[in-house]
């Protein structure tokens, strides 16, 4: 058994960013850009008014109440054609270009306007609810990077610099192989001994929360030729996951079905738990992690090891799971060679302090309780036993992986 550590690096030596295509910034929102963008304009690019109301030259409101001459009026999206000059006013809107001459607005709520007069009753100090060119950024400025994935914040950006297209990485595409005589779709027949089957819709969910493509490929029975053949539908997506048969029953054939068609072993086994059986190794051009059939190792091990992959294919570089110290709210025992992923409750107290419980059965089958957990209590091999109130590190699963 190798260590979960040992396991990520080597798995993640086998992935690359995917190529960038280039998508219409309207598509683009949750992919991650592959190249930097720079402005392609100054915004906003003249001086503009950030309110409704006057603008006017400071000098003449610096003494109030003033009488000015309304000389025309700049609505936004046009411009005025003159210059304001001593005792002059222009009425404007938001967003409107400063007529020449002006240097400061002055708020409608502190006029009055009788004909072609407006009094003013403030004074509005030189450059007031004036929007100077460039405020917001100037041509050339940097925007988002290569590596970001793109929030509704970033798309807006991107927009206002006037980018209608973006180069982003390419969607990883995920072949999913569920395994097992035992398990059916939902809502199919349902044989006495048979259940129903919940790894390949999580796994593609997961897949799709990790901002992939799925392809299901089915249930592949305890059959070796009908396993291949299934499996070999993976052939061009950038993974294919299987789930089942990964463990040393003389049903679990995932490992020698898929040897037989050429399968490259890199590890087989992680000391760690839930998720012991899982297999890496490559399948023609295809890497493949063989995940336990077991509901909650399946999602574990595609938290720990699937995402950093599809993480790196899709041209983002954070394969690091964050990790948070949180107090324990019931003791532990001493943990032996496995490290362990506990399904805990998270609470928070009156100072935000949060507090993780392990529920008390962790059985690797128990999905109702994974749905149910906010956090993975972390336990490295051969921990010491831990009191209750320890600090120990926790996988925030609510915070994490946007769907887990
Ligand atoms: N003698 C040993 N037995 C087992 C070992 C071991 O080291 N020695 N490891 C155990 C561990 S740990 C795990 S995890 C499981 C993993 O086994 P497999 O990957 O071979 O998975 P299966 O045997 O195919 O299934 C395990 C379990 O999960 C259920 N299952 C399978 N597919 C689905 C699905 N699509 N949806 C829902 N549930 C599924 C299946 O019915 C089994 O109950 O092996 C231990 N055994
Ligand atoms: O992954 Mo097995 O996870 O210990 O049941």
């Amino acid at each position: 058994m190798i260590s979960v550590e040992e396991a990520l690096t080597r798995i993640l030596e086998r992935f690359r960013p995917l190529p960038s295509e280039t998508l219409g910034l309207g598509e683009a929102f949750g992919r991650v850009l592959a190249t930097d963008i720079a402005a392609r304009v100054t915004q906003p690019p003249k001086a503009v008014s950030a309110m409704d109301g006057y603008a006017v030259r400071a000098a003449d409101v610096a003494a109030v109440p003033a009488s000015l001459k309304v000389i025309g009026r700049v609505p936004a999206g046009s411009l005025f054609a003159g210059q304001l000059g001593p005792g002059e006013a222009v009425r404007i809107f938001t967003g409107a270009p400063l007529p020449d001459g002006a240097d400061a607005i002055v708020i409608q709520e502190d006029t009055e306007v009788s004909g072609d007069q407006v009094t003013v009753k403030e004074s509005s100090p030189l450059g007031h609810y004036v929007r100077p060119a460039g405020l917001d950024f100037s041509e050339g400025d940097a925007g988002p990077r290569a590596g970001q994935r793109l929030t509704a914040r970033d798309v807006g950006l991107i927009a206002a610099m006037n980018h209608p297209w973006v180069q982003v990485h390419r969607r990883p595409r995920v072949a999913i192989l569920a395994t097992g005589d035992e398990v059916v779709m939902p809502g199919d027949p349902l044989g006495p001994s048979q259940i129903v089957s919940s790894n390949g819709l999580a796994l593609a969910a997961f897949v799709r929360a990790c901002g992939g493509d799925p392809i299901q490929l089915g249930i592949a029975p305890d059959r070796s030729e009908r396993l291949a053949e299934l499996a070999a539908g993976a052939r061009g997506a950038d993974l294919l996951l299987t789930a089942g048969g990964a463990s040393v029953g003389e049903h679990d054939l995932v490992q020698s079905a898929l040897e037989g068609q050429g399968l490259q072993l890199d590890f087989w086994k992680i000391a760690m738990r839930p998720g012991k059986p899982l297999m890496f190794g490559q399948l023609g051009d295809t890497p493949m992690l063989g995940l336990p059939g077991n509901p909650v190792s399946a999602l574990v091990c595609a938290l720990l090891f699937a995402r950093p992959a599809l993480n790196r294919l899709r041209g983002l570089d954070s394969p690091a799971h964050p990790v948070s110290p949180m107090r324990l709210g019931a003791d532990l025992p001493a943990n032996d060679r496995r490290q362990d992923y506990l399904r805990a409750r998270v609470s928070k107290d009156s100072q935000g302090q949060r507090t993780a419980t392990a529920y008390g059965r962790q059985d690797s089958s128990m999905l109702a309780m994974l749905a149910a957990a906010d956090g993975l209590i972390l336990r490295p091999p051969h921990a010491e036993a831990a009191r209750s109130g320890a600090m120990v590190p926790v996988m925030d699963l609510r915070e994490l992986a946007e769907g887990l």
